[in-house]
């Protein structure tokens, strides 16, 4: 059944953005409608020939206070919120000389612009808008008389309503809900803002906010509806990068993106992480990105199949051709040469996504996740093993090639879901073993894995033989250092803390083995 439409008799436009500002005066003027607008929105408006009334002339009240004050009068808000239908209200408004108002087209100060910018505080708070969400509010609330807009996205729907003879109720509710929905978000932005100021990280009320980027395919399964939303972080990442080409990013792809890129970003050299179901499946770093592409792929080069590659440098050609080689769903880089471009672009499924930048892993910031009835909020695990706090608790101690690999596994065990065991050689992890809930387990599937791995290249003795090992988190017992042991490693790290890191100590001195505490865990679920 077709619904009846409204006219737009007057309206209100006072835009911060003014993308799209004169497609719809236009349109609203061709089918006889006021304009009333606010001073840039009016001059835009007056210097394109559109006519125009300065909200000023019309309410007889100047914009004040550096335009602090220049909608927050009754003649506007009664405009807005006076309801048709009661004839209270209709002559309460022809008492006080107020016109309705059937449109009103606003967006606002652009405050999280301003703080991502890195504007000081005076900026940020003049970038507050006041009489914005206000006039929002107001339309929305009446959104049985009027229609509101906060975004040049809607214009478009708008104009081709006026077409239509004008807007149908359930249109102006849709964007009743899109602008509080906006109205909320900006203030939740504020709201971050000053809790940031406060340092305050776990604020009495904490509100989320995002805009959707894309409805999704399906979610992590395809019995599932997801869509993708940005908060406005400027971190590089899966959210910020530019998708050069490719299938569109699955649910799914977007996770293991953002832990591949995240995991990638720990290493100065140049570094390489494979990913699989959010857990890195083979990470190295070389002299050349091409060299950490081999040695990450021969952890184990089964489960890469089908993975998402993240490097730390820009991909070049020589890279690009030998990850083209095996089935990749994504590669994020931030940049790719154009050569590298060139050839990818052969893979027209394959998704190249490029971020300009490395996120800092060592930045502080909070985490969510969600549980039933609530969600949890943490800072980022942005922790970093300080060299000098590392202390050798066995009679043997690493040499300088066993430290250095000890400091890369355990950094890569900071990316692996717990229990998580690594084992590394050369800067590049021989064997992964993740997400198991006893420790023996991870220690035990890693060794397994990297001996399949050898045999796969063509090597009797399995890569873990003379590797070191990193454990996210203590040993409780001394069974998941001697399983290391026996898989061949030489040199572990761990956090250190257990009850019976005495029985732990006692089995790596009895191994030979180096064994050093860093007095800080990693744990990931
Ligand atoms: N103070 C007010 O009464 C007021 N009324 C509308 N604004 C904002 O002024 C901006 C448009 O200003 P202009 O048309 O002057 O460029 C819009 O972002 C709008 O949300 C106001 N500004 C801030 O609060």
């Amino acid at each position: 059944m077709s619904q009846t439409t409204l006219p737009i008799r007057r309206a209100l436009i006072s835009v911060s953005d003014k993308a799209g500002l004169l497609d719809l005066a236009r349109a609203l003027v061709a089918q006889g409608a006021e304009i009333l607008s606010t001073g840039g929105s009016a001059k835009a408006l007056r210097d394109a020939g559109v006519p125009v009334t300065e909200v000023s002339d019309y309410t007889g009240f100047p914009e004040i206070l550096d335009g602090r004050v220049k909608t927050l009068v009754p003649k506007i808000h009664g405009g807005i919120l006076g309801r048709r239908d009661l004839p209270t209200h209709v002559e309460q408004m022809k008492e006080h000389g107020i016109g309705p108002i059937d449109l009103v087209a606003v967006n606002l100060y652009p405050f999280e612009k301003t703080v991502a910018s890195g504007a000081d505080a005076e900026t940020c708070i003049e970038n507050i808008d006041i009489g914005g969400p206000a006039l929002i509010r107001a339309a929305a609330k009446n959104h049985a008389h009027v229609v509101v807009l906060t975004d040049p996205a809607q214009y478009e729907g708008l104009i081709d309503a006026l077409g239509d003879g004008g807007t149908t109720l359930d249109m102006r509710r849709f964007y009743a809900g899109a602008a509080y929905a906006r109205t909320a978000a900006y203030d939740a932005a504020i709201a971050a803002w000053f809790a940031a100021q406060a340092q305050d990280a776990f604020p009495e009320r904490f509100a989320l906010a995002g805009q959707r980027a894309e409805i999704l395919r399906y979610g992590e399964n395809p019995h599932q509806q997801a869509a993708f939303y940005r908060d406005g972080s400027t971190r590089p990442g899966v959210a910020t990068a530019v998708q050069v080409q490719g299938k569109a990013l699955s649910y799914n792809n977007i996770n293991d993106t953002d832990a591949a890129f995240e995991a990638v970003a720990e290493f100065d050299a140049p570094a390489v992480v494979i990913v699989k179901h959010a857990n890195p499946c083979g990470v190295a770093v070389a002299d050349t990105l091409t060299s950490a592409w081999d040695q990450a792929l021969r952890c184990d080069p089964v489960s890469a199949f089908g993975g998402i590659v993240a490097l730390n440098r820009p991909l070049d050609a020589v890279t690009a051709e030998k990850i083209s080689t095996i089935f990749t769903e994504v590669i994020v880089a931030p940049d790719a040469a154009d050569d590298a471009k060139a050839l990818l672009a052969r893979k027209k499924n394959l998704r190249l996504l490029l971020t300009g930048g490395l996120p800092d892993p060592t930045a502080a910031g909070t985490v969510v996740r969600s549980v039933a009835g609530g969600f949890l909020a943490q800072t980022r695990d942005n922790g970093r093993i300080a060299p000098e706090a590392l202390k050798v608790v066995t009679k043997r101690v690493p040499t300088e090639q066993e430290m250095q690999d000890l400091i890369f596994a355990f950094r890569v065990a900071k990316h692996v879901k717990s229990n998580a065991i690594v084992y590394a050689k050369d800067c590049a992890t021989v064997g992964i073993g993740a997400g198991q809930m006893s420790r023996v387990d991870s220690a035990r599937i890693a060794a397994s894995k990297s001996g399949e791995a050898a045999k796969a290249a063509g090597q009797s003795t399995p890569l873990t033989q003379g590797s070191v090992a990193a454990s996210d988190a203590f040993f409780p017992f001394a069974d998941g250092l001697e399983t290391i042991v026996a898989a061949g490693a030489t040199a572990v790290i761990q956090p250190g803390g257990s009850i019976r890191d005495d029985e732990v100590i006692a089995a790596a001195d009895a191994a030979g083995i180096a064994m050093v505490f860093t007095g800080m865990r990693h744990f990931r679920h």
